[in-house]
């Protein structure tokens, strides 16, 4: 399935590459960040950072986009996103900011055009409530938060 998004470059992400899909199937696309050409932004570790990307989207209605992880910053620097997965609403159309932080025992460096997350698009489902005195019965009840065992 295909959607078409709607993408504005802010004059700090002009020049960055087009969000792609780096392989056939992969369900998401990374985000660079939009720093100056002369610019570094050190994540010492444990210290976190909003990192621009540049770009705004308008997503069709009935759709979010979610800021993951990259696995292989994850693996290789435990620098990893703080709000995973941030939320990027339909109806927002402010830049996409990416929150990273480094669990890391090193400083971790960031640049322009550096790929620092990933954006996966996903329909979303919204509720009407409805307010009842009790709920339906289910094998499980209110066990939870290990219930079944390790
Ligand atoms: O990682 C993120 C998460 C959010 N956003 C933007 C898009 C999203 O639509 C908006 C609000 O996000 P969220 O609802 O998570 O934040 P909030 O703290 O509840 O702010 P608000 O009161 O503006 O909803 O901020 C980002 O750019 N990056
Ligand atoms: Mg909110």
């Amino acid at each position: 399935m295909s959607l078409t998004v709607t993408l504005q470059w802010l004059p700090h992400g002009e020049g960055l590459p087009l969000p792609r899909y780096e392989t056939l199937q992969s369900a998401g696309v990374d985000l660079a960040a939009a720093l100056s050409p002369d610019e570094e932004l050190v994540l010492a570790p444990g210290d976190r950072g909003l990192v621009p990307c540049g770009l705004a989207i308008a997503l069709p209605a009935g759709f979010e986009a979610q800021v993951r992880p990259r696995s292989g910053l994850a693996a290789k620097n435990g620098v990893t996103v703080l709000n995973s997965p941030g939320t990027i609403d339909a109806d927002y159309r402010g830049e996409i900011k990416v929150i990273l932080i480094n669990h890391g025992r090193e400083p971790f460096v960031i640049t322009r055009g550096m790929r620092i997350a990933q954006l996966v698009v996903a329909p979303v489902t919204r509720v009407d409530w409805s307010e009842v005195h009790s709920l339906t019965e289910s094998a499980r009840g209110s066990g939870g938060f290990g219930s079944t065992g390790v």
